[in-house]
């Protein structure tokens, strides 16, 4: 870990996270900026994709080039982000005011405090984290940071954002239990590619394939999705691997079972789930959907790759 001094910062805040959190977090955020003497520019822009390309000139202009980029909103806005400052020398910093904020949470980063957050960001201390590039049907190639959904797990996840209530992290748990009435085991097959040696279930060499009847089979570089589900539990967000847990047929009763534990953050380690570390992953279902960092990523097959070190981030 390293320090860099943080004197100018550029804040990107999405009004519409955490159901209209954002805007009260930002205005928090850039008090205590200015109250530090920090000097700040604003992206406020009404969509991702013209956030994002504000952002992206900033980062690479001469002269506006600011010392870290402010993300004040959820894990959808941070992915959206990953396209302007993945592989930059621009540290992204997190200001969580989202409803899963799952990056925040794996670094550390206090999800209900903007201005411990936003000192979080200020005293500088950085550390450079694996990306995925994920690669699926039907949208376009693009980074995550957390966890691939694949299957139940997107379907729930698809649905989760699209509902207004319950608030927070609740609302993944009503989604699931209303996708569990759905569709739910699919035949998956699984290509790993660069396996660790013994890690986890890995067989033996480099590569391997498995065809299993799945209900899905998130792909994580950290450990958790909406809002502290454990489910990659081992995943390391610096070790240059991806973690892949593949849940069995589960009849839709044990998963039922299994829920409460899952979104109370608990480890599950049940006798239909294998675990499996690669740096290269396709995972092929018919009819399955995936997510990026809670976001839509398409439909299944998706191939994710382990980008090592390819983002760098403010954390306490
Ligand atoms: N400036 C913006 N204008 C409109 N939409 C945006 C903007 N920035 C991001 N978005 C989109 O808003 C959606 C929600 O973003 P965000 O993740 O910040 O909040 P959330 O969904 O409440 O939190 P979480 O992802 O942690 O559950 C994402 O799809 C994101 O791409």
């Amino acid at each position: 870990m390293s320090e860099l001094s943080v004197r100018r910062v550029l804040v990107v805040t999405n009004p519409y996270s955490g159901a209209g959190r954002g805007d009260g977090v930002a205005d928090a955020v850039l008090e205590r900026l200015l109250a530090q003497g920090v000097e700040v520019a604003e992206v406020r822009a009404p969509s991702a994709t013209e956030s994002v390309e504000q952002v992206r000139a900033a980062v690479s202009s001469e002269l506006r080039r600011p010392d870290a980029v402010l993300c004040v909103g959820g894990d959808g806005l941070m992915n959206v982000l990953l396209n302007a400052v993945a592989h930059s020398t621009v540290p992204l910093g997190l200001v969580p005011a989202g409803t899963g904020n799952d990056l925040a949470r794996e670094l550390g980063i206090p999800t209900g405090d903007p201005k411990a957050a936003t000192d979080i960001v200020l005293r500088g201390r950085v550390r450079h984290i694996d990306l995925g590039r994920i690669e699926s049907t039907y949208a376009t190639p693009t980074w995550f940071a957390t966890v691939v959904g694949t299957g139940f797990d997107a379907r729930v996840t698809l649905r989760a954002n699209k509902m207004r209530y319950p608030r927070g992290p609740l609302r993944y748990t009503v989604a699931a239990v209303a996708e569990l009435m759905r569709g739910y085991t699919l035949p998956f097959t699984i290509e790993l590619s660069g396996l660790a040696p013994g890690a986890l279930d890995n067989p033996d060499g480099e590569h391997t394939v498995i065809h299993t009847d799945a209900v899905m089979a998130p792909i994580g570089n950290t450990r958790t999705y909406g809002g502290g589900m454990l489910v990659c539990p081992d995943a390391l967000a610096d070790d240059g691997y991806l973690d892949i847990t593949v849940v069995g047929a589960v009849s839709r009763l044990e998963m039922a079972r299994l829920l409460p534990a899952l979104s109370a953050g608990k480890r599950i380690d049940h006798p239909s789930t294998k675990r499996y570390r690669a740096r290269r992953i396709t995972v092929t279902a018919d009819g399955g959907y995936a997510t990026a960092d809670g976001e839509p990523a398409g439909m299944l097959p998706v191939t994710v790759q382990a980008m090592p070190g390819a983002l760098t981030v403010l954390v306490p």
